[in-house]
């Protein structure tokens, strides 16, 4: 054990009720809107295909030219309503909106900084108009936002100098105003999230990021934080010194997914994972040709991977300039939602079964004990193979949406053969198993002599 004054806080996953809702939500979104969107990838008449939000990086845009953008800032589209009610739709329990990018843009009237939309054409405070809409449907608004600023010249990517250090208080202290007054304007808030903290000049600050943390949490009690902002005393991200996570929740599942086999010490501790529709954009490209768009099945199924693993997943979602939805994002959306309207019981509040990760797909284990299967692959056998932990047996099996009795055959010691629906779905589907605990039954099976 190496003694850690900005280690991590939490032994071990928090019970609070604030966490449990966290974890319960289980499906968010992502909103990731600022001035990139205008642009939409393209400068000077070049495509460029990487990240959109990250343009002004691609094609070396100097910050005071980029900041230009917030003269074309209006939204004249725009309606939180709308966007609450799309999230509803989908079954969304909770919305992460990027506060401020790397580009320094804020949603909301910052006093602390000359780059908000209080200076744009569209003044409103866009923030606090998406905050009172998604509350007002019932759901969840968590913060993104990023240290890492390129508007701000007090901004460091590391300390070489006394005046690097110089300049890079004045920053930390700009942020914790900023914080501060997200805090303070915007109480109902329940997450932040922070990104852009993976330079030096943050690992060579843990105690701030330890603060930061601290701060919030003081603030907004129940608040919870992600692990990608903090650093510990030794510059060691998300996992301390110690191996022990700081923050609340792991956060390093970004368009990646644990595996489900090799990686189950996932389940040990909450976690989030993040993932765009194309591979590589969060803000708004104007052109989705340029890579693969996920299917909504593509989409679901990643939905399904994180849950059945202890995890929530949040699917971005970049808006246009005019502050509407591509039609593309629209209909995804609907379609997680019709998807969702069946078969949720097996999603929200649902958690890892700690059963064995078959080929047809992924378990869940909900509230009352009982394990849902959630079918993506239907084999030609026509049976389902379930192996059960030890101890524990099938008593009884249904279809969810039907309640159609699913026939059940033992075929061995903690083995069975699940049939599959009379009738094909024609979807990923679930299969709703009551369990038993066999207290000390002894097996009927004999261990083959080899
Ligand atoms: C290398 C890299 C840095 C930052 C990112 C940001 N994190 C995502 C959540 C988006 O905000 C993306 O811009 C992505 C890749």
């Amino acid at each position: 054990e190496i003694y850690l004054k900005y280690g991590a806080t939490n032994e071990g996953k928090r019970q609070d009720s604030a966490m449990q809702k966290f974890r319960d939500n289980r499906l968010g979104v992502f909103i990731h809107w600022g001035l990139y969107a205008i642009p939409g990838g393209e400068w000077n008449g070049k495509v460029y295909a990487g990240a959109a939000e990250w343009l002004k990086s691609w094609a070396k845009v100097p910050s005071n030219e980029w900041m230009q953008l917030m003269s074309q800032w209006n939204p004249t589209k725009f309606d939180a309503k709308k966007w609450a009610v799309m999230a509803k739709e989908m079954g969304a329990k909770y919305v992460k909106i990027t506060t401020k990018h790397h580009e320094g843009f804020c949603l909301w009237p910052s006093k602390y900084s000359k780059y908000t939309v209080a200076s744009t054409p569209y003044k409103r405070d866009l923030l606090g108009e998406m905050v009172k809409a998604y509350n007002e449907e019932g759901i969840d608004v968590h913060f993104y936002f990023s240290v890492m600023d390129w508007s701000n010249s007090d901004y460091r990517y590391d300390i070489k100098s006394q005046e690097d250090s110089i300049a890079f208080s004045r920053f930390l202290e700009f942020t914790d105003n900023q914080l501060k007054e997200l805090a303070a304007r915007y109480p109902t808030v329940k997450d932040f999230w922070f990104d852009g903290t993976w330079d030096a000049s943050i690992k060579k600050n843990g105690w701030w990021t330890a603060h930061a943390e601290q701060m919030l949490k003081e603030l907004l009690p129940g608040v919870t934080i992600n692990s990608r902002l903090r650093a510990d005393d030794k510059g060691k991200r998300h996992f301390d010194s110690n191996g022990r996570l700081m923050g609340d929740y792991e956060s390093g599942y970004e368009r990646r997914l644990p595996d489900p086999v090799q990686d189950l010490k996932v389940t040990q501790w909450d976690w989030e994972a993040c993932m765009t529709v194309p591979e590589n954009q969060w803000g708004y490209h104007k052109d989705w040709s340029l890579s693969y768009i996920k299917t909504p099945f593509e989409v679901i199924d990643r939905i399904v991977h994180a849950v059945s693993m202890g995890g929530n997943m949040v699917v971005n979602f970049g808006p246009q300039a005019d502050g509407d939805f591509r039609p593309e994002e629209k209909a995804l959306a609907t379609a997680i939602g019709k998807w969702m309207q069946c078969y949720g019981k097996a999603i929200y509040a649902c958690d890892y079964a700690e059963f064995d990760k078959q080929d047809w797909g992924y378990y869940t284990r909900g509230k009352n004990g009982e394990v849902y299967m959630i079918v993506f692959n239907q084999p030609y056998s026509e049976r389902l193979i379930v192996k059960t932990p030890k101890g524990i047996s099938i008593e009884q099996a249904s279809l969810l949406t039907t309640n159609e009795n699913i026939v059940v055959v033992e075929t061995t010691r903690n083995e069975y053969n699940v049939s599959v629906p009379q009738k094909n779905p024609g979807e990923p589907y679930v299969i709703q198993l009551k369990i038993r605990v066999a207290e000390g039954t002894k097996g009927v099976y004999k261990d083959a002599l080899t």
